[in-house]
């Protein structure tokens, strides 16, 4: 079995403006390269866990999340660091319109799209790390049998203090990834 380090995208990956689907809009938030270099380097398997409800809301396709995900992935690369796969749930219980406005088994806090990866992957949960920026992704994390859970806030916050608080969150979940 393998280690993986799941990251939520929105608010992890890049900073969430709300419902981005653009790479004009894509803005990377730099410090999860650091951890994301040091899991890669250390043969953790990285995957993306991330809720697209703007898809169930009719603000963008399925194809035009696919192609920014092509894009995200290839800037991963570029850095020396692979994402194995990116999960997504586009669906909405009340929002959604058409074949997305269901309640599903994927969309956090539901734990489907880790379990799915981890089947597919045969990934050990006990041993891998979550990342994410809301109550919801710790909640999948925890549902899913994930020990190591890191809750990041703030991503663009200009506060010294909060920035210095979010590197250490950083360092500290490179303390997990071991
Ligand atoms: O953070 P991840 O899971 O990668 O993606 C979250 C996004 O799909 C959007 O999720 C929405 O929540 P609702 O889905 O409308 O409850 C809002 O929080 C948006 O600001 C956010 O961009
Ligand atoms: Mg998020
Ligand atoms: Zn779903």
């Amino acid at each position: 079995m393998k280690k993986a380090l799941f990251l939520d995208r929105d608010g992890i990956i890049n900073v969430d403006h709300g419902y981005v689907y653009k790479k004009e809009a894509f803005e990377f938030v730099e410090d999860i390269f650091t951890v994301c270099l040091d899991a890669h380097n250390k043969g953790y398997e990285i995957f993306v866990i991330t809720n697209q409800s703007g898809i169930a809301r009719g603000k963008y396709t399925v194809e035009q999340f696919n192609q920014l995900t092509l894009w995200m992935v290839k800037q991963f690369k570029l850095k020396g660091i692979v994402i194995t796969d990116v999960y997504y749930c586009p669906h909405h219980p009340d929002k959604g319109v058409g074949e997305y406005k269901m309640v599903c088994d994927c969309r956090k806090p539901e734990p489907g799209m880790i379990l799915s990866a981890a089947k597919k992957y045969d990934i050990d949960l006990a041993k891998s790390v979550f990342i994410g920026d809301k109550g919801s992704d710790m909640q999948a994390a925890e549902r899913a049998g994930i020990k190591s859970r890191i809750l990041l806030v703030d991503q663009y916050s200009d506060n010294q203090a909060i920035k210095a608080h979010r590197i250490n969150k950083i360092i500290e979940a490179s303390v997990y990834i071991s």
